[in-house]
C-alpha cells in the first residue's frame, strides 16, 4: 500500500542522518523552535551509525541547540524537544536497521521520515523501509540533491514512487523556506511596478552569486560526490533564478508557481562547456576523504540562457564556491543604459546602469541603485542606492518552516519531480563534458577565467559588499 493521503498529520518523525552535519547545524536548532512554535510534539526518532545511544543524541540535540543563533533560550522547551528523542543505531545497507525501526515505530501509525542523509543512499533507504512496511500511510522526504544527473533521477524517483505516492513525496530545497526567496516571488508580484520592466527589453543581465568563506568544513567525502554544480547550482540556485524570471502565475495558489517554474527551466537552453567555469580552492586536496588528484569543483560559474519569448538574449550568470572572500548571497539585476547619452558623464564606462539587487544573506535587504546629479553646474551624478532592510527577528528558520509543512502534509514549498528532471536536463551534458577546475587561492573571488572568458563584456561580477555593521 502506498503512502500517506496528504492531509493526514504525521505521528511521528523518522531523521535518517541524525549524527551529521546538516543535522547539528541546522535541525536539532529547528526542531527546538518547532517545538517552541507548537508544530512539533510528535516522538523524533534519529537514526545513525555512530554506535550512539539515545543519551548521545540528546547531547548532540543540546549542543547543536546552544551552538545556534539565539542559543537555548527556553530550557523547559529544551526539555520537551529532549523528551521526544528516540534512537535508532545501524546501517542503512543492513536490512535489520528498519526491522529495529519499525519495532520503535511500533506505536506510530503515519510517520514521515526524513532523509538528511548522502545522496547515494536515497534509494537504500526508501527500499529500506518499503521492505518492512514502513513506507504504509507515511511519507517521505528527501533532500537534495535528488539524483547525480538526470538518469539517476529519473531512477531514484523510481524506486521511491514504488512506496510512496507522488503526494507523499517531499523534495526538500530549504532555499525554497527562506524569508528573503519567498520574497522575491512576493515582491515581484505583489508590486505592479516592475513587472513591464521585466524582461528583455528593458533587463541587460542578471547575476547571482552565493558566496561561502568556508571550506568544506569536514564533508569532503560528500564534496567529492557532488561539486558545486550539484550542490548547490542544479537545486537552490536554479530555484532562486526561476522564482526571479518566471511568469506571472497563472492563478492563485502554489500549484501554478510549480507549473511556472517549471516552464523556465524547460525554457532554459542546455549549457555546454563553454558556458561553463569550474575552480578548486588550494588546499581542497588536504582535505579528509578527499581524492589527492581530485578535480571536482569547489567553484562553479554559469552562464543560463532562458529561449523564452521574455528572456531571449538576456544573459543570467550564476557562481557559487567555497573558501571565496566572503559569505553572502545575492542577485543582481541590471537594466539598461538609457537609449542616449544626454548628459557628459553617460559615456563613463564605469558609470553603472539601474540596478536592483536582493541581498540574500548574511541579512536580507533589497536595493534600488539609481544615478543622481551630484550638486553643482555640471550634470554630473553618480549612483545612490535606496536600501530597504527587510530581516525581521520574527521570521522563521527554512527547515522549522519547511518541517512543519511536511508533518502537515502541505507540500506547496517543496520541488516535484518535472522540476528536478527539467533542471538536470539543463547541467546534464556539463557534468561530464567541463574543462579542468583551475586553481584558486582561499579568500579570493575564484579563478579569473570566471571574469574572463565567462562573463567578459557582460561583467564585470557585482561582488556583494558585507558590512561589518549592516544599516
Ligand atoms: N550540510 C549542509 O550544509 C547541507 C546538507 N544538505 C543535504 O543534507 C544531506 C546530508 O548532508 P550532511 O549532513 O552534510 O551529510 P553528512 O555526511 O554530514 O551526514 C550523513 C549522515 O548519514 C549517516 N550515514 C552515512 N552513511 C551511512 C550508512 N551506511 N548507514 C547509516 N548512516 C549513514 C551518517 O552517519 P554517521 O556519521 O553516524 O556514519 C550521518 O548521520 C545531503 O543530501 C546534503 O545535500 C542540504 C542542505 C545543507
Ligand atoms: O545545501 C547546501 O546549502 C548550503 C548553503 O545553505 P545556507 O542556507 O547555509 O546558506 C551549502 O553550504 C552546502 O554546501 C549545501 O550542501
Amino acid at each position: 500500500m502506498p503512502g500517506a493521503a496528504p492531509e493526514t498529520r504525521s505521528d511521528s518523525l523518522v531523521f535518517f542522518g541524525a549524527s551529521g552535519d546538516l543535522a547539528r547545524k541546522s535541525i536539532f536548532p529547528s526542531l527546538y523552535r518547532m517545538v517552541k512554535s507548537g508544530d512539533l510534539d510528535v516522538p523524533v526518532v534519529g537514526v545513525a551509525f555512530s554506535q550512539w545511544d539515545v543519551d548521545d543524541l540528546k547531547e548532540r540535540a543540546r549542543e547543536s541547540v546552544a551552538a545556534s543563533e539565539g542559543g537555548i533560550d527556553d530550557e523547559e522547551a529544551m526539555d520537551r524537544l529532549l523528551g521526544l528523542l528516540r534512537y535508532v543505531d545501524g546501517d542503512y545497507n543492513d536490512p535489520s536497521t528498519f526491522a529495529v525501526l519499525r519495532d520503535e515505530l511500533a506505536e506510530c501509525a503515519a510517520p514521515t521520515h526524513y532523509l538528511a542523509i548522502p545522496p547515494v543512499l536515497f534509494g537504500t533507504v526508501v527500499e529500506g523501509l518499503r521492505a518492512v512496511g514502513l513506507h504504509e500511510n507515511g511519507r517521505v522526504v528527501v533532500e537534495k540533491p535528488f539524483g547525480r544527473d538526470l538518469a539517476s533521477a529519473q531512477e531514484l524517483d523510481a524506486v521511491i514512487t514504488q512506496a510512496f505516492d507522488q503526494p507523499a513525496i517531499f523534495r526538500i530545497d530549504h532555499f525554497l523556506g527562506k524569508e528573503e526567496i519567498m520574497n522575491l516571488l512576493y515582491f515581484r508580484f505583489a508590486n505592479a511596478m516592475f513587472e513591464p520592466l521585466w524582461n528583455r527589453t528593458y533587463i541587460e543581465s542578471i547575476q547571482v552569486t552565493l558566496a561561502e568563506d568556508f571550506g568544506v568544513s569536514g564533508r569532503g567525502g560528500f564534496y567529492e560526490s557532488a561539486g558545486a554544480l550539484r550542490d548547490v547550482i542544479q537545486n537552490h540556485l536554479f530555484q532562486v533564478v526561476a522564482l526571479l524570471t518566471m511568469d506571472a502565475p497563472a492563478y492563485q495558489g502554489y500549484g501554478a508557481v510549480q507549473s511556472a517554474k517549471v516552464n523556465v527551466f524547460k525554457a532554459m537552453r542546455p549549457l555546454t562547456r563553454h558556458d561553463y567555469v569550474r575552480g578548486q580552492f588550494r588546499g581542497y586536496r588536504d582535505e579528509p576523504d578527499v581524492a589527492a588528484n581530485s578535480d571536482v569543483e569547489t567553484y562553479a560559474a554559469v552562464k543560463i540562457h532562458i529561449d523564452s519569448w521574455r528572456w531571449a538574449g538576456v544573459p543570467i550568470y550564476i557562481r557559487t564556491g567555497k573558501s571565496l572572500a566572503v559569505s553572502a548571497g545575492e542577485v543582481v539585476v541590471n537594466f539598461k543604459r538609457p537609449p542616449q547619452a544626454l548628459f557628459q558623464d553617460a559615456l563613463d564606462p564605469d558609470q553603472h546602469p539601474n540596478r536592483l539587487r536582493f541581498r540574500l544573506s548574511p541579512v536580507s535587504e533589497i536595493g534600488l541603485g539609481v544615478r543622481v546629479k551630484r550638486p553643482g553646474e555640471e550634470f554630473v551624478g553618480h549612483e545612490q542606492e535606496l536600501r530597504l532592510p527587510t530581516e525581521s527577528p520574527l521570521e522563521v528558520e527554512p527547515y522549522e518552516r519547511l518541517l512543519a509543512d511536511a508533518l502537515r502534509g502541505d507540500s506547496a514549498l517543496f520541488t516535484h519531480e518535472d522540476s528536478v528532471e527539467a533542471a538536470w536536463r539543463v547541467v546534464d551534458a556539463i557534468l561530464t563534458d567541463h574543462t579542468p577546475a583551475i586553481p584558486y587561492e582561499p579568500g579570493s573571488w575564484g579563478p579569473e577565467e570566471a571574469a574572463g572568458r565567462l562573463i567578459g563584456q557582460d561583467g564585470p561580477w557585482l561582488n556583494p559588499r558585507v558590512d561589518p555593521h549592516p544599516a
